[in-house]
């Protein structure tokens, strides 16, 4: 990969589904907030990269020592997540080039493994479009009426749920952005902009448990899937201690 690696960080959400005291990225999960725990996964897996944080302007819970990176820049957040990445762009512009890649990672998904981060970042480091971890749908799909009941069932056969990180390069990811929000396209993901624009980003299957904080219970399932990360690593390291040395290898070649 030539050029910089930017992480660009949505963080100026409110969480009003989550209804708590504060925005849920401020919440403690096991010991420390969200926004950190989501922050220091990055930095796991890119300890060279540069940072931008969206912020809500009138944040009064975050705390710079939660960065972890040397480089790291904060942009205002706006209305809709797509707006405080648009904002973020508009910041980094000075120093981004048009091929740089720059991810893009909801800060309420602090569960992202450093495995996945790696893998989409060199599935696609040399795609002319750019990707997306992203899991095939596992259920079956029901559509419903409007009144609570099932219209139909729709096929699963193709479908997936995008994740993040979702990578693009610096150019054509603001273009995108820009065109799809004056044309009117709603724009949940940058991959939905990046398509808009005729692209066909890359599926890169990420692991389920790469959840979006959203709701109460999802709060108590990330703290379940942080402590059973962690134990699955302790146990990969007991029982395959030279594998485990070799991969921690190979990461800090290709990528810190
Ligand atoms: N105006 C916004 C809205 C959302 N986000 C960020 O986008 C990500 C995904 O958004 P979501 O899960 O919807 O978060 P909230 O907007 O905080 O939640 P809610 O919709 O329940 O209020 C989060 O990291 C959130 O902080 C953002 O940066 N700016
Ligand atoms: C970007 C995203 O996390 C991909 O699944 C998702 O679209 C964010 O959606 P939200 O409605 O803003 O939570």
């Amino acid at each position: 990969m030539s050029g910089h690696l930017w992480l660009v960080v949505p963080a100026a959400g409110q969480g009003r589904r989550m209804g708590a005291d504060r925005p849920k990225q401020y919440l403690p999960l096991a010991g420390q907030p969200v926004l950190a725990r989501t922050l220091a996964r990055l930095h796991e897996a890119f300890p060279e990269a540069r940072l931008c944080l969206c912020l809500d302007p009138d944040d009064g819970h975050f705390d710079p020592a939660w960065v972890p990176f040397a480089d790291w820049r904060r942009a205002p957040g706006g209305a809709e997540r797509v707006d405080s990445v648009v904002s973020a762009l508009e910041a980094i512009a000075p120093d981004a080039a048009e091929d740089d890649l720059v991810l893009v990672h909801d800060v309420a998904r602090p569960c992202v493994t450093v495995d996945d981060l790696v893998r989409l970042l060199s599935a696609i480091a040399d795609d002319p479009v750019g990707g997306l971890l992203a899991a095939r749908a596992a259920d079956t799909m029901k559509r419903d009426d409007g009144a609570g009941r099932v219209r139909t069932t729709e096929s699963r056969e193709g479908l997936w749920h995008a994740l993040t990180p979702q990578g693009f390069r610096y150019g054509l990811l603001r273009r995108a952005l820009g065109e799809a929000l004056a044309a009117g396209v709603a724009v949940t993901d940058e991959a939905s902009a990046v398509e808009a624009a005729g692209h066909s980003p890359r599926l890169v299957s990420g692991r389920r448990d790469n959840l979006k904080i959203t709701h109460p219970e999802d709060l108590i399932l990330a703290e379940l899937v942080l402590s059973a990360q962690e134990l699955a690593a302790q146990a990969t390291s007991r029982i395959y201690p030279e594998a485990s040395a070799r991969h921690e290898g190979n990461l800090s070649r290709e990528y810190k």
